[in-house]
């Protein structure tokens, strides 16, 4: 990450105002050591970028690796963290393999994003380990980061750049030269349908297109890992397909995502594997079709986190005082 080409935020904007001059095609995904699925490798941005004829509806794909078989990605052992007299993570053990899109649900304050943001190196566990690809977070994070693309939950972005500019800034802290940079941004915009905002600040944009833009910064330098916290939360559909999309192809050819949704239907269409968190702790982790069992992943999801709660007491709702 230290490596940054020369190239600074404040040049992006010259250089991607006017017209991005743009080499051949540029895949966002990871390098593949293993097999390919399709032949072309990705303008999985290009052809998520046909947002009209998205199919909104996505479904689970076959993957060139088989993510119950392959090597482990991320491990996650016994990790733990308290705020105060708050126990955020009670000694969660995961473990994530190449080619894998794993979901990550639980109830609001469960610890996910507690759990995300250790696994990222953004918070610093009280006990546990984790591993990427063998590296240990904690002791290497220089090197376990390099191959981890975050989309962290309540983004503090630079918010005072363009669209453009932002991405650039994250290609070439990544170490991107200028002319892939340049390449890649113009992907990604029009994968996430934010062409014509690039050029807007990202205060200026609504909640979805921070989202994107933030996913898109999160992909730019093709990562082996995406740890993404509530991706589609304020994205709307069709975007989430085109998102999905995006993700299934870099999934399709090595990739391996970990995300966070509330979105049980999305997991249970998307994810090959899901874990279930419930006040810190895995109640129920593996193949999705296992841990739903006989019903829906959203049933199996309120067994375990305690079932709904009674609307009682909120009679004084309905008084309607005036
Ligand atoms: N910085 C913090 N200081 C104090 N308590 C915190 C902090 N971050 C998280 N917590 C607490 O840790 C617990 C887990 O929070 P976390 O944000 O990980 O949950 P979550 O599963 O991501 O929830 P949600 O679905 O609502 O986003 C909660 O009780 C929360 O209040």
């Amino acid at each position: 990450m230290t490596d940054a080409a020369p190239d600074t935020a404040a040049g992006a904007d010259r250089e991607l105002e006017p017209e991005v001059s743009v080499p051949p095609a540029v895949e966002i995904v990871p390098e593949p050591e293993a097999p390919v699925a399709e032949a072309d490798p990705i303008s999985a941005v290009a052809s998520a970028a046909e947002t009209e004829e998205a199919e909104v509806r996505v479904e689970r794909r076959p993957t060139a690796v088989d993510p119950t078989t392959s090597p482990v990605v991320l491990s996650i052992s016994a990790l733990s963290r308290r705020f105060g007299d708050t126990v955020a993570v009670d000694g969660i053990d995961l473990e994530v393999h190449e080619g894998s899109f794993y979901g990550i649900v639980g109830p609001n304050g469960a610890g996910k994003t507690t759990t995300l943001s250790m696994v990222t190196g953004l918070l610093r566990p009280d006990a546990g380990n984790i591993t990427v690809h063998g590296i240990d977070v904690w002791s290497d994070p220089d090197a376990a980061k390099r191959s981890i693309g975050v989309l962290p939950d309540r983004l503090r972005l630079f918010d005072r750049l363009t669209g453009a500019q932002l991405l650039y800034y994250a290609g070439v802290l990544r170490g991107l030269d200028s002319a892939t940079v340049r390449a890649r941004v113009k992907d990604l915009a029009r994968a996430f349908g934010l062409e014509d905002a690039l050029n807007r600040l990202v205060t200026d944009y609504s909640a979805g297109m921070t989202k994107k833009v933030a996913l898109a910064a999160a992909m730019i330098h093709s990562p082996r890992l995406l740890v993404l916290d509530e991706p589609f939360e304020s994205v709307d559909p069709v975007s989430a397909a085109n998102v999905i999309e995006i993700l299934q192809k870099y999934v399709a050819h090595g990739g391996t995502v970990v995300l966070s949704s509330h979105g049980m239907d999305l997991i249970q269409r998307v994810c090959d594997h899901v874990a279930i968190i419930v006040n810190g702790q895995v109640l129920a982790s593996g193949a999705v079709d296992d841990v739903r069992g006989a019903g829906t992943l959203e049933e199996r999801f309120v067994e375990l986190a305690g079932g709904r709660k009674a609307a009682e007491g909120m009679e004084w709702l309905h008084s309607f005082s005036d």
